[in-house]
């Protein structure tokens, strides 16, 4: 007998459109129909992977802000504190510069553990200043995210993973960029879609030639029953 293994699948770069932006709905049927869990696990606050859970209508297993949040399906875990991050940003508009997302940001509105900042915003200062705190800047080609140095993504996975039951050894992991190297870590077998960068190139068991959502679609169709 064959099963599907679990997933673990980022968001930006990875479930989008070849032209970067905009999710590829032809993820979601597979999604929907995979016989095992899947795990959004991404750098967007909260409130959107658990929309995509629901708007595909798959059960809510969640890694947001780049492992700050988590979310069994039962249990919400926090895993940094925001109090650095937002002080972070203080002193960032101290010296002259924005966020970047406009007055009502709906990019941090609803972020519990840590930033993120426009790429269009000059990033040096940023990464003095995120140092002097004690953080770091994560550049994962849709933003700048100001982060405690601890969560990420592989821990949060870890968690869920003993929570929901499943075994990380067969899960398969699929990412862009280098707040995926985690995930590919804890995960039995990862794939680099395409337009991954250099850390998740290196990082990842697989390199697909395919990018975004069509790498990932290849992916899937590769493990499909290969439990
Ligand atoms: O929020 C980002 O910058 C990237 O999000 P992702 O982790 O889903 O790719
Ligand atoms: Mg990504």
């Amino acid at each position: 007998m064959t099963a599907d293994p679990p997933l673990v699948l980022d968001v930006d770069g990875t479930l989008t459109r070849l032209e970067g932006w905009g999710l590829d709905p032809r993820v979601f049927d597979p999604l929907r129909e995979w016989e095992a869990p899947v795990v959004i696990a991404t750098g967007k606050a909260f409130p959107y992977p658990v929309a995509l859970c629901q708007f595909v209508g798959v059960p809510e297993l969640v890694v947001a802000e780049n492992g700050g949040v988590v979310y069994t399906g039962d249990d919400v875990f926090f895993t940094a504190d925001p109090e650095a991050a937002r002080a972070v940003v203080e002193d960032y508009r101290a010296a002259g510069y924005e966020p970047g997302w406009g007055a009502e940001d709906t990019v941090n509105r609803w972020r519990e553990t840590e930033v993120a900042i426009n790429l269009e915003q000059p990033v040096e200062p940023l990464r003095e200043i995120a140092a002097e705190h004690g953080l770091e800047v994560v550049d994962t080609g849709y933003a700048y995210h100001v982060k405690d140095t601890a969560p990420n993504k592989g821990d949060g996975v870890e968690t869920i993973a003993e929570h929901v039951g499943f075994d990380l050894a067969e899960t398969v992991a699929v990412g862009d960029s280098v707040n995926d190297v985690s995930t590919f870590e804890v995960a039995g077998r990862s794939f680099a879609v395409a337009n991954a960068d250099a850390a998740a190139t290196e990082a990842a068991d697989e390199v697909l030639e395919e990018g975004h959502a069509d790498g990932t679609l290849t992916a899937l169709e590769r493990v499909r029953g290969s439990r």
